[in-house]
């Protein structure tokens, strides 16, 4: 489905404000300092998964103020719809070899888990010393692949379709500032 502009500014205008900003602070702030007090010594990589993971890392980066490397990998199984497909589709893979890394991957939104898991596996199959995971959101249903669980999570959404701070609606809304619901989603 193609949104219009217009269509994306009645989308948000209606939508429900689930966490607003001051919130989402709080919750950067303590995953900040979890992330911390285990990775300031190793010298991590940190993976921003693209698009979405964009602002989750971009909040987290001046809250950690220890030495640290970023890169980057996009991969997609939802290609702007909101529902996801079965395959993963790797777009672009990190340029900085992993091998020997002790690798943080900073996502957005974990929901059925395919694509953490599939970067998860990537990562361990390059060599990585240790892969761990940073999600802004996780959503609550039974749905998400088995055992899977991020290690440094900022809070909890209901089973509904949410978009902002670097979560789409149909490629937009990502700006929002607050994690939105969309209205009858
Ligand atoms: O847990 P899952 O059900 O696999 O969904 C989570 C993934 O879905 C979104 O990516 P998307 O494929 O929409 O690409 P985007 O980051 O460009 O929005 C989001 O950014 C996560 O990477
Ligand atoms: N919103 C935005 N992107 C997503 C979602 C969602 O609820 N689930 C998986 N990717």
């Amino acid at each position: 489905m193609r949104l219009t502009p217009e269509q994306a500014a009645e989308v948000w205008a209606s939508a429900d404000c689930l966490i607003p900003a001051p919130a989402m602070a709080k919750a950067l702030d303590q995953m900040a300092a979890a992330i911390s007090a285990d990775l300031a010594k190793l010298n991590p990589l940190l993976l921003c998964v693209m698009t979405g993971g964009v602002v989750t890392l971009g909040q987290l980066l001046p809250r950690l103020a220890f030495p640290l490397q970023v890169d980057y990998l996009h991969a997609t199984r939802y290609d702007g719809n909101t529902q996801g497909g079965d395959n993963l589709r790797w777009l672009v893979s990190p340029r900085t070899p992993l091998s020997g890394r002790h690798v943080l991957v900073v996502d957005d939104i974990l929901d059925e888990g395919l694509t953490l898991a599939g970067i998860l596996a990537h990562c361990q199959e390059a060599g990585a010393a240790s892969v761990r995971s940073a999600v802004l959101v996780k959503k609550l249903h039974d749905r998400c692949v088995p055992g899977l669980r991020a290690d440094y999570c900022g809070e909890s959404v209901p089973d509904r379709y949410v978009f902002g701070y670097g979560m789409d609606y149909h490629e937009y809304l990502r700006n929002a500032d607050g994690i939105y619901a969309v209205a009858g989603q």
